[in-house]
């Protein structure tokens, strides 16, 4: 079998503020390639590890790698280096309100500071198009956006330098179900033409549902289970039990229609 390389490896994390223990000895790896839940209640850590994994946010204690390298413990030309190969969707798109939307996606391209206007110009343009944004929004402050259009510039921005790795938080949190499914779309879209390697943070069960490969359970200050959405929704946890009580009632009507045609006379 081939072997898929980790991008992102996590060894015995504690998170503390002050007293208050988030995370305690938390291990999760990340392969290449792959889109990766991460699932947990509200306070459970799973915004901390996302900044943390971002080089936002320091551990107590551990070990975060991120493409081979320690996330922590590493020159500033190999920071820039992740950090251009890294893109993120916060989620309430976080774009500069007194920027056009243009300046917005242009502005991690036009820090690299190796690109003339032109092609930053082509570039910006090119990123809408993927986005299917017109060009005549260019132009616009975020403030004259729609919700969902606020969502697609927004990955426009994080897509601006070529990630091989994008972090999305809540990716499809105040978007209507219809908006909700056609941002779900383009992120696969997304990640089938870039080649991306996905860790999202979601409570939408659809999107989960839609989007990931594997999911990481985050309670009781670690990560209790990792695997795809059938390996882990029957996991044996209250927070398992509740989050994925939909998911595990049809299993279970699946699982006793098969067992009574199974067990019930042939058709004849
Ligand atoms: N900068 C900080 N200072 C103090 N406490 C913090 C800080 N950041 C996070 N916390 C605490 O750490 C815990 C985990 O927070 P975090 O935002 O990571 O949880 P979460 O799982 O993302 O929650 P939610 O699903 O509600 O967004 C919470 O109890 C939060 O109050």
């Amino acid at each position: 079998m081939e072997h898929v390389p980790d991008i992102i490896e996590i060894h015995g994390l504690d998170t503390r503020f002050g007293r208050h223990v988030v995370h305690q000895d938390l291990n999760l790896s990340v392969k290449k390639g792959e889109i990766l839940t991460l699932v947990g209640g509200s306070g459970s850590g799973k915004t901390t590890l996302l900044r943390q994994m971002l080089g936002l946010e320091q551990p107590a204690k551990g070990e975060v790698r991120i493409f081979g390298r320690s996330r922590y413990n590493c020159n500033f030309a190999l920071l820039r280096n992740i950090r251009n190969r890294t893109g993120v969707l916060f989620q309430q798109g976080a774009l500069f309100s007194a920027l056009t939307v243009f300046d917005n996606i242009a502005l991690p391209l036009r820090e690299l500071r190796t690109l003339n206007e032109q092609i930053i110009h082509d570039l910006v343009m090119i990123k809408l198009n993927m986005v299917a944004i017109e060009p005549e929004h260019a132009y616009k402050m975020p403030a004259n956006l729609s919700g969902g259009m606020i969502k697609r510039v927004s990955l426009a921005r994080a897509l601006a330098l070529d990630p091989e790795l994008l972090f999305l938080d809540e990716p499809t949190a105040g978007l209507d179900p219809e908006l909700s499914e056609s941002f779900v779309r383009l992120i696969l879209n997304m990640r089938k033409e870039l080649d991306l390697t996905i860790v999202m943070v979601t409570h939408d069960v659809d999107t989960l549902v839609s989007l990931s490969d594997r999911i990481a359970v985050l309670a009781d200050k670690k990560v209790i289970a990792t695997g795809t959405l059938d390996q882990v929704c029957t996991h044996p946890h209250p927070f398992v039990e509740s989050f994925f009580k939909s998911i595990r009632k049809n299993l279970q009507h699946t699982d006793n229609r098969e067992l009574s045609w199974k067990t019930g006379p042939m058709p004849s």
